[in-house]
């Protein structure tokens, strides 16, 4: 019956917007029932690059799409729910946005959410292998640092692994940062430019504080203690939660501005650039996030390390043997 709901919704909105020629594209989000994937819908459903968006979750799809549907902007929205329906919503899509999986709650680490993560990544990325090879993949679902891996390592057995196509979400680090040294700084947090290089959860987490433009104000106390806000900054929304959930407005946010981006490198817009966490052969580490130039294919370029002061040379030799025994954990699990 829910399924039939689903369908019908689906079909009624093909038939009112009609996009013919418009050569704007196809996006879907797989877990856009939860507390990311509803505010990331929404944002999406007014994107003027989306044709059309199609969301997958394994419950609760009916509700949100006919909510959404009733958006008056173009963008067509297609439900599909449950596993024998996520092949439809992967068919020919350009752009995939993973957010599907439980969040952290007050004391658990991103690592704890493994085990409960990972097959989920695991069977999206199967169905992605076999509906959408070709389509940029973004993912949110923690531990970012792991399930990245996963996703890389379920494409390659397959043989349609394309590293300049697969991005782990860090944009939310940038973003926190962003608002924090506006904060400090006393200037608008749009204006400041700041890179995040290495991973997403803890002391994986390294902010180029000593390339902030503008320079961030303040000695070297306040450049350890903003550095640790950024790193803990996931922490304090779960704590401040308090057992319901970690960010979610603030990163359907941050999603959306990544999801953009991926769009105008595909629209084949020039200079578009973004943090991300992807397989790399800058550090020792095989999956790290630096800037990157983004274009038709995915990745048009890996900018590599900006300059790093000594304390953030010191960062990243905490990180990297994180990051790196993250990343094999991803590898031995997509194995087995
Ligand atoms: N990368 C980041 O910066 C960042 C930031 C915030 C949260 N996260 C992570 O994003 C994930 C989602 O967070 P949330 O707050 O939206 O959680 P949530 O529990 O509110 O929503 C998750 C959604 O995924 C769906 N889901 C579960 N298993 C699924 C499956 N197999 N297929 C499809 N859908 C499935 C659920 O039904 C639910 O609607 C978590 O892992 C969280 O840790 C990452
Ligand atoms: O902290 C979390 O568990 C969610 C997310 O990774 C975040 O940084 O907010």
């Amino acid at each position: 019956m829910l399924k039939q709901i689903v369908k019908e919704l689906t079909v009624s909105s093909m038939r009112k917007f009609s996009t013919s020629g418009q050569k704007n594209f196809r996006v879907a989000v797989c877990g856009a029932c939860g507390g990311i994937g509803q505010p990331l819908s929404l944002l999406l459903k007014r994107n003027p690059l989306i044709s059309e968006l199609r969301l997958y979750d394994i419950s609760r799809v009916p509700g949100v799409v006919a909510d959404l549907a009733h958006v008056d902007t173009k963008v067509r929205v297609c439900g599909f729910m449950g596993p024998d329906e996520i092949c439809g919503a992967l068919e020919c899509v350009d752009v995939v946005v993973i957010s599907a999986g439980a969040p952290r709650k007050p004391g658990m680490s991103r690592d704890d959410l493994f085990k409960i993560n990972a097959c989920t990544v695991k069977d999206i990325t199967k169905a992605i292998v076999a509906k959408c090879p070709k389509a940029l993949v973004a993912i949110i679902t923690n531990p970012v640092n792991t399930c990245v891996p996963i996703a890389a390592e379920i494409m390659k057995n397959d043989g349609v692994y394309d590293p300049k196509r697969l991005f782990g979400v860090c944009t939310l680090d940038i973003m926190r940062a962003r608002t924090f040294i506006g904060e400090v700084n006393g200037v608008d947090p749009k204006k400041v430019d700041i890179s995040i290089i290495g991973g997403h959860s803890g002391v994986t987490i390294i902010p180029v504080l000593s390339q902030a433009n503008p320079a961030f104000k303040g000695d070297q106390a306040a450049i350890e203690k903003m550095t640790k806000r950024i790193q803990e900054a996931g922490t304090e929304v779960v704590t401040a939660k308090a057992g319901v959930g970690s960010a979610t407005l603030s990163m359907a946010y941050a999603a959306h501005r990544f999801t953009n981006s991926l769009l105008k490198g595909l629209k084949g817009e020039k200079n578009v650039m973004e943090c991300s966490y992807v397989e790399s052969s800058v550090t020792e580490a095989s999956f790290f996030s630096t800037p990157l130039v983004l274009g038709k294919n995915g990745i048009d370029a890996n900018c590599g390390l900006p300059k790093l002061s000594e304390y953030e040379k010191k960062l990243l030799e905490k990180a990297i043997p994180e990051i790196k025994k993250d990343v094999q954990k991803g590898i031995e699990f997509a194995k087995k």
